[in-house]
């Protein structure tokens, strides 16, 4: 569904001697499969949009190419635009017309007919739980209800590849989980294939089926969030025994499935690939040796352990960041997404 090879994008900006070289995006290879969800994570800065305005033809790649759809972004542009849905940050709504009509004109602009672009309009105000908004203005609608709007114009020409870039920024967690809902049928019921940008870890985890990781404008991991997980931090394992003898058999014993054994008074801890599988062998280890446990716990790391590992920097802080500059403003209008 999406291939993109050494994407590049560099802009230009100031002039003269505050001439500047901002190299946003540097050598970008993707690839997203039919039918997957793939979260796209990075802090701020890090190239998720820039990366998908290439993706979605708005930009033009300095370097690289990339084909969407099975259509080339740089020379079929047209066709890449027909064939997928984008929803941006800032939405696509105009504030001064009914919900409704504006889903309906933006699926004539993809060549519906009337008729059914009211008919596919309706099913999607049923589907998005935005019924007996037809006719409200997205100014006088709530946060939430807005970001399903957004997203129901996306939807509207049944496109089979969706991009959404950061779609529950700004929204209160209730809604939030509620819009989850909603990009989850987007596959499970619509059989759409769908590429989102978002600064939330739990959202990523929650979502996505692979994780791509975007730090500085180069891809820096893409993967599973559990293989990302275990590969990259690994559950910590905290041992807790009796006696000072017993710390350096569990020391020693800990210490042949994990690499970074410490040691804290009578505590035990380090991290391993998969605590699922190697725990019990160790506690029956432990057990051969005369060592009882006074208590042990496993602790899963979060994607900001893997982030952190990774890039030595955390995602909570893009998220706080985040939370801290948005909330998508109330009367925004774009016309961004609109085919050519
Ligand atoms: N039109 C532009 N001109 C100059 N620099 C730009 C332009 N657009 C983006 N940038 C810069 O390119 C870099 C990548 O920006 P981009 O918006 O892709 O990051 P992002 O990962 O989407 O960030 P955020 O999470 O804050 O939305 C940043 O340093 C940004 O300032």
């Amino acid at each position: 569904m999406i291939r993109a090879r050494g994407l590049v994008q560099t802009f230009h900006s100031g002039q003269g001697k505050q001439k500047k070289e901002v190299h946003a995006v540097r050598g970008v290879d993707l690839d997203v499969a039919e039918g997957e969800v793939v979260g796209f994570l990075g802090p701020n800065g890090a190239g998720k949009t820039t990366t998908l305005r290439m993706l979605t033809t708005l930009l033009k790649p300095t370097a690289g190419t990339a084909s969407v759809a099975g259509f080339d972004v740089a020379t079929q542009a047209v066709d890449v635009r027909r064939s997928i849905g984008y929803c941006s940050q800032v939405g696509s709504t105009f504030s001064g017309a009914y919900a409704g009509d504006e889903v309906v004109d933006h699926g004539m602009l993809y060549g519906m007919s009337r008729k059914a672009a009211v008919a596919k309009g309706q099913e999607l105000f049923d589907k998005l739980q935005l019924e007996g908004l037809w006719r409200r203005m997205p100014k006088n609608m709530s946060g939430g209800q807005k970001r399903r709007l957004d997203i129901a114009m996306a939807l509207i020409h049944s496109p089979s590849l969706v991009f959404l870039d950061e779609p529950t920024t700004g929204l209160d967690p209730q809604a939030r989980i509620n819009l989850w809902q909603h990009i989850a049928d987007l596959r499970a019921k619509e059989g759409a294939t769908v590429f989102l940008t978002t600064h939330y870890l739990d959202e990523a985890d929650a979502l996505a089926d692979r994780i791509v990781i975007i730090d500085r404008g180069e891809i820096v991991a893409s993967d599973t969030a559990d293989n990302l997980k275990a590969a990259v931090a690994g559950d910590l394992v905290d041992l807790e025994v009796a006696t000072d003898e017993q710390v350096a058999v569990a020391r020693d014993k800990l210490g042949t499935i994990s690499a970074d054994v410490e040691v804290e008074g009578h505590h035990v801890r380090g991290r391993v690939a998969r605590a699922g599988k190697a725990v019990p062998g160790l506690l029956r280890d432990l057990e051969n040796s005369g060592v009882g446990l006074e208590s042990i716990e496993v602790v899963r790391p979060t994607l900001d352990d893997v982030f952190l590992t990774l890039t030595g920097r955390s995602l909570r802080d893009a998220e706080a960041a985040a939370e801290a500059k948005d909330s998508p403003a109330p009367d925004a209008a774009t016309t961004e997404g609109a085919p050519a």
